[in-house]
């Protein structure tokens, strides 16, 4: 269908943009061919590797690599996006994420914050799959942007077919173990810290031990098959180590000034029996602990919307169904004042009471005192930011994967009436996809 390898037609654009051309920022697109964007991904050289897509059915999803500019703040982004909005013309889809508390060590390789402007972007959207080269002017020498254009093109390999992940066998080790998580529980749910604290989500670590890892993206791929309805992403910036997901939460979308975020919290097990389901979903949508949880979220989002947008509107409680569990979600839609940015947002609203607690701050303060594994990105935030539009999701149901570690990742809300071995068995629920995919279930 297209007779020109969209390599050679990319070298071919870039050797005959005009100067007029020259100027903010530039993206040639060529269409092209591709089965698995996973599969072209897990071949490439160029880091960093970073896979996308919205939870949303017919959403586009985005495999970029290489690295146009780094953003290792919020205000850089934001300082960013308002450069090129000023220039005007074509605008960029920036990618990265966020730690779930800036404030603690984190992982290794993984900054507080960080987000690229990719150099190049694969995309498919309705089955048509398009091959992009970014490039700017306004910041750079435009020899030297385009001698490191012709370098990144040069060095993309052709797509492989992904081979299935291997059940192997794992050594596995929690952190915290069962008996300290009842510990963690009674003092949380204690009168008194209650009083203080009325929410804390505390979670576990599970370490996944074998002498060689399965392939990130081949696990990605396999883990997206069975998530209908959840975000997907994955992201290499060191090329022997991975952090991929499947989060069914919305940390916000913003259209213009039109932003859509959620209260996701409550949780309870699928049954196999359609009534039996049912029942669960019912009583999850009437249990006070759980209505209890979800309330604490929706509640500060309201409140931090609140100086920023008007017309703040909160939907109706209702289940979400995932393979394995089914939670309690409120739809919050709100229109931005004027000026609002995603800097703004992404100061204010994470880490929600869905992954921290209220009051945040006496919450992280249980989180950091007492949980030795160190979070990093996960409970934090991942996604796409842009002038238009930017979605992001929270970073639950995820896995980090180095050579010879499998980190999985879960944590439950707690709070007045939580019992510690209901929410343990919730954190193996939140778990139970990744570890069947592993051969583990
Ligand atoms: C923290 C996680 O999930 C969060 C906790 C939930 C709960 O306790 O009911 C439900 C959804 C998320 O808000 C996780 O999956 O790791
Ligand atoms: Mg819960």
């Amino acid at each position: 269908m297209y007779p020109t390898n969209p390599i050679e037609a990319l070298r071919r654009q870039l050797d005959t943009l005009g100067e007029s051309a020259k100027k903010g920022f530039v993206r040639l697109n060529t269409p092209c061919q591709v089965d698995s964007l996973m599969g072209w991904l897990s071949v490439q050289r160029v880091l960093p590797r970073i896979y996308w897509r919205a939870r949303d059915e017919g959403a586009v999803e985005y495999a970029v690599l290489g690295v146009v500019n780094v953003f290792g703040s919020l205000a850089s982004l934001q300082a960013d996006l308002a450069a090129l909005g000023d220039i005007g013309g074509e605008q960029p889809d920036f990618f990265g994420g966020m730690a779930f508390d800036p404030g603690t060590p984190g992982w290794a390789h993984f900054p507080a914050c960080h987000f690229v402007l990719p150099r190049i972007e694969l995309k498919r959207c309705q089955g048509e799959a398009t091959l992009s080269l970014n490039l700017r002017f306004d910041d750079r020498c435009p020899s030297t942007e385009i001698t490191q254009a012709h370098a990144c093109l040069d060095a993309l390999v052709a797509e492989r077919p992904l081979s299935p992940p291997l059940p192997k066998a794992y050594q596995r080790e929690d952190s915290p173990s069962q008996k300290e998580w009842t510990g963690w529980v009674d003092q949380v749910t204690h009168q008194e810290h209650l009083r203080h604290t009325p929410k804390v989500v505390l979670s576990r670590e599970t370490c996944l031990t074998t002498s060689e890892t399965p392939n990130p993206w081949a696990l990605l791929s396999r883990w997206q098959a069975g998530a209908a309805g959840c975000f997907n992403f994955g992201i290499q910036l060191t090329p022997d180590e991975a952090f991929i997901g499947c989060p069914p939460e919305r940390l916000y979308k913003r259209e213009g000034k039109h932003l859509i975020t959620e209260a996701l919290a409550g949780t309870t097990h699928r049954a196999r029996d359609v009534q039996q389901d049912a029942k669960l979903a019912a009583e999850l949508l009437g249990d006070r602990k759980n209505t209890l949880e979800n309330q604490c979220v929706y509640q500060q989002i309201l409140s931090q919307l609140e100086p920023l947008s008007h017309h703040v509107h909160l939907g109706d409680s209702h289940i979400v169904k995932l393979r394995s569990v089914q939670h309690i979600r409120r739809l919050i839609k709100a229109e931005l004042h004027r000026n609002v940015t995603d800097q703004q947002l992404l100061s204010a609203l994470p880490p929600t009471p869905a992954v921290g607690g209220v009051p945040r701050e006496s919450a992280l303060a249980f989180i950091r005192q007492h949980e030795r594994h160190q979070r990093g990105w996960y409970a934090g935030v991942f996604g796409r930011v842009s002038h238009a539009s930017s979605d992001l999701a929270v970073t639950i149901r995820c896995a980090h994967i180095d050579s010879e570690t499998i980190r999985l990742y879960a944590g439950a809300g707690i709070v007045a009436g939580s019992q510690p071995d209901e929410e343990w068995r919730e954190l193996d629920s939140k778990i139970a996809d990744i570890m069947s995919l592993l051969g583990m279930g």
